[in-house]
């Protein structure tokens, strides 16, 4: 007892302390230690997901011979000279959607007079092929992309929107990307395999709208009902526009990166409206409607919606990228589950990354006054939410309502579509994998990854048909590419459309390759009769 120390009427011995001072200081050190031996170890041995499907693993497709490039990049050309513009819900260059129709007739004859190629014009404008197999039994897919654009002021175009100007190996014109460049390019895959000779042993659709830019009612919506009228209740997937080949726009990662939508983005369209008193502007009130309103969308702007990140497939992007970047970034994008909400801190301050962080706030029309010495009685607003499929909408409501906390301000939906379903991807996701795999085939350095699409497609109306919907749009888009969507100046390389081309040309022999593997078709067969229409 002699070396005992006497505290609150109990004695310690030394070596107690000594333990207790080793454990609380070495316990957590032995635990960040191991934490970062995890960290490390994570980081070291991180890959990107393998295909598990031995043939799409020994597959050898061939790509689109080499001596037609500039005749297809001509044909392209032609395309994006026609206008076919959708302004707003009543207000499209109808005439323009039978030149179109008329110039993909002419430019792919072996298509439109083919045996086993049927062609619809469903709602006047858009079109519908099918493409009938030459062994039944396995359900259908289907390839889709849209025929309209949206306006192309001219003002800051270097060459005119619907000039249709190849100048320096680029193909010029609104429609470019988005998306005439995959309305060709699908069709131009499809008339090179005819040219083969070929037939392929599975039925599949090809549809292209004519109204995707303004909700696809007319358009993808009534192609719909055409298949289901076809017999066509169910589809093995979907493949529609979307995300691209992206280079140099996920940060640090050394490889292109061909991002797979996977989902998409909800969308929701709020009105905010705030009513008051007709009066005179010389005796104005303390607050106006538009004082209101502005306050309002100025805080809903600012305080913008909660980071969702991490609760949708988007970590599953930086998983797959990962081992694409150097050992430090890597650190990173292979603890998801430690510096997730760092690296959301990091990505809300890029506009573009924080599109998929979070559900999206953008303040898109905002409508009062009548006269200059006029107090308005009624100011309106819209705002235009593109939604997480980690948030319902409710909660985005919610959330706009704590932001704004003014019972003065109505806020009312217009229209709303929720998230997506996540469409299956990973080693053994066929689909997802027929995909990856025509990509890899297609373009050398590069990396496949599955991610949200953060803006709408065509593909809400196909929805009920399948549970594997892919939003991807099988080319090279860089920073200054992005701004070119709906932006001036829209363009793309020959040499990235003739990867296009190809692209679209492997996948489609990918997916006869994997026929076998397909679900079966348990819809009903249909007599010539039923099935007839024009040609
Ligand atoms: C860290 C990950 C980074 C991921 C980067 C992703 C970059 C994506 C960048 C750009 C996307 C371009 C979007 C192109 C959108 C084309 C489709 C479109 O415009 N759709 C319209 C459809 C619509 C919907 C409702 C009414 C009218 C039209 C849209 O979404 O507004
Ligand atoms: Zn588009
Ligand atoms: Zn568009």
């Amino acid at each position: 007892m002699s070396d005992g120390i006497k505290m609150n009427g109990r004695t310690r011995s030394k070596r107690f302390w000594i333990i207790l001072v080793s454990v609380i200081i070495g316990v957590p050190v032995f635990v960040i230690l191991v934490l970062l031996m995890v960290i490390l170890i994570k980081a070291a041995v991180i890959s990107t997901p393998q295909c598990n499907i031995g043939i799409l693993n020994n597959a050898n497709t061939a790509g689109v011979a080499d001596d037609n490039i500039l005749a297809r990049a001509e044909r392209l050309a032609g395309a994006l000279r026609i206008e076919t513009v959708s302004y707003d819900a009543n207000n499209q260059n109808k005439s323009e959607f039978v030149v179109l129709r008329n110039y993909l007739e002419t430019s792919f004859p072996l298509i439109h007079a083919s045996d086993f190629v049927e062609r619809h014009i469903v709602n006047d404008y858009s079109l519908l092929y099918k493409v009938s197999g030459s062994e039944p039994g396995k359900l259908p897919y289907l390839l889709t992309s849209h025929m309209d654009v949206v306006p192309a002021p001219p003002a800051n175009w270097k060459y005119p929107p619907f000039g249709g100007n190849i100048v320096d190996g680029e193909i010029w014109g609104r429609g470019a990307i988005d998306d005439k460049g995959g309305v060709m390019a699908i069709m131009e895959a499809l008339e090179y395999w005819l040219s083969q000779g070929a037939r392929p042993k599975r039925t599949f659709y090809i549809g292209f709208g004519h109204d995707e830019e303004i909700g696809g009612h007319r358009g993808a919506f009534h192609i719909a009902i055409k298949l289901k009228s076809l017999g066509v209740n169910k589809l093995d997937f979907v493949m529609d526009e979307g995300l691209f080949i992206t280079d140099k726009i996920l940060p640090g990662v050394s490889k292109r990166a061909a991002l797979i939508g996977v989902s998409e983005k909800g969308y929701l369209d709020l009105k905010l409206e705030v009513t008051g008193k007709l009066q005179h502007a010389s005796y104005p009130p303390n607050e106006s409607p538009i004082g209101i309103l502005g306050r309002a969308v100025g805080k809903i702007e600012q305080r913008k919606q909660p980071v969702y990140f991490g609760t949708g497939p988007e970590a599953d992007t930086f998983h797959y990228v990962a081992s694409s970047t150097d050992y430090g970034i890597r650190i990173f994008y292979a603890n998801m589950w430690i510096f997730g909400s760092l690296m959301a801190s990091f990505m809300v301050k890029d506009p573009l990354q924080s599109t998929v962080v979070r559900t999206s706030t953008g303040l898109t029309m905002f409508n009062s006054g009548i006269k200059d010495n006029i107090i308005p009685e009624v100011a309106t607003a819209l705002v235009n939410h593109r939604v997480h499929p980690g948030q319902t909408i409710e909660q985005v409501i919610q959330e706009d309502r704590i932001s704004i906390s003014d019972g003065k301000v109505k806020i009312s939906v217009e229209s709303r579509i929720d998230p997506h379903p996540v469409s299956p991807f990973g080693p053994d996701a066929l689909v997802f994998q027929t995909i990856s795999t025509s990509v890899y085939q297609t373009y050398d350095n590069i990396v496949v990854a599955p991610c949200v699409f953060i803006a709408a497609t065509d593909t809400v109306h196909y929805l009920e048909f399948s549970n594997k919907v892919y939003r991807f749009f099988p080319t090279k888009v860089t920073p200054d590419d992005v701004s070119r969507y709906h932006g001036d100046n829209e363009r793309i390389a020959i040499e990235d459309y003739k990867l296009m081309v190809d692209f679209y040309f492997r996948f489609m022999q990918n997916s006869d390759l994997v026929f076998d593997l397909a679900p079966d078709d348990e819809q009903p067969v249909l007599t010539r009769s039923q099935n007839e229409d024009e040609l």
